[in-house]
């Protein structure tokens, strides 16, 4: 398996818990985002995936973009150890996180929109940190009341879930924006957990080769 990836991606960084938790190989290739008027524009990598976007997984015959997708992929083809819980409703509540955070959270504080507001839009940059507070905020508010009744030391109780492997990197993102956590315990201490397992520390961005 190839894997296109960019240290600081939350997208990216999903993928790489999951491989690392399931002990997977991947051949890791480098996509830099600020490089190059970003290396994602690049026609070698826009013929792999049009969207212009990491991640990019290609195994064989199969060329696969959307991260949740890619996480679909590396549980069907290595289910242990399983990043789904195994009761249905459990299993679609976490599925349920996972596109709070990827649909409702993520895609308003991507780098391609904040270099819309800042250029096109000509927001200044403390408009544009109030912009990506704002859209963290309301996510986390809900996410701490959804999540503060059922998390155990991972969002779903004790089981490490695809809804970790989310919302870490979320939190990861937030944090580089000076984003105050206090309001939500729940994930604080879910994030503070995460952190110290393996799998967390392998894929984070730091540890990346094409960290700077
Ligand atoms: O400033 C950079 O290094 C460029 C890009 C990113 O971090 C990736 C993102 O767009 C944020 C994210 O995925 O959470």
């Amino acid at each position: 398996m190839e894997f296109y990836s960019y240290w600081r991606s939350s997208a990216a960084y999903r993928v790489r818990i999951a491989l690392a938790f399931k002990g997977m190989a991947a051949d890791m290739q480098y996509v830099h985002l600020l490089k190059d008027g970003g290396q994602q524009r690049l026609s070698a990598y826009k013929s792999l995936n049009p969207s212009q976007l990491v991640p990019t997984l290609v195994d064989g015959d199969l060329t696969l973009n959307q991260s949740l997708a890619i996480l679909e992929y590396l549980e069907i083809k290595q289910p242990q150890p399983a990043l789904l819980p195994a009761d249905l409703q459990l299993a679609l509540k976490v599925r349920a996180v996972t596109l709070d955070i990827a649909c409702d959270i993520h895609p308003l504080n991507n780098l391609r929109v904040l270099q819309y507001l800042t250029g096109p839009l000509q927001l200044s940059e403390q408009q544009k940190l109030h912009w990506i507070q704002h859209w963290l905020q309301q996510g986390f508010q809900a996410l701490e009341l959804r999540l503060s009744h059922q998390a155990g030391n991972c969002c779903f109780g004790d089981m490490v879930t695809w809804a970790d492997l989310c919302l870490i990197p979320q939190i990861y993102n937030a944090l580089r924006f000076g984003l105050d956590m206090s309001p939500y315990p729940t994930l604080w201490r879910v994030y503070q957990y995460c952190q110290t397992l393996p799998a967390f520390i392998a894929a984070a961005p730091e540890q990346q080769p094409d960290a700077q």
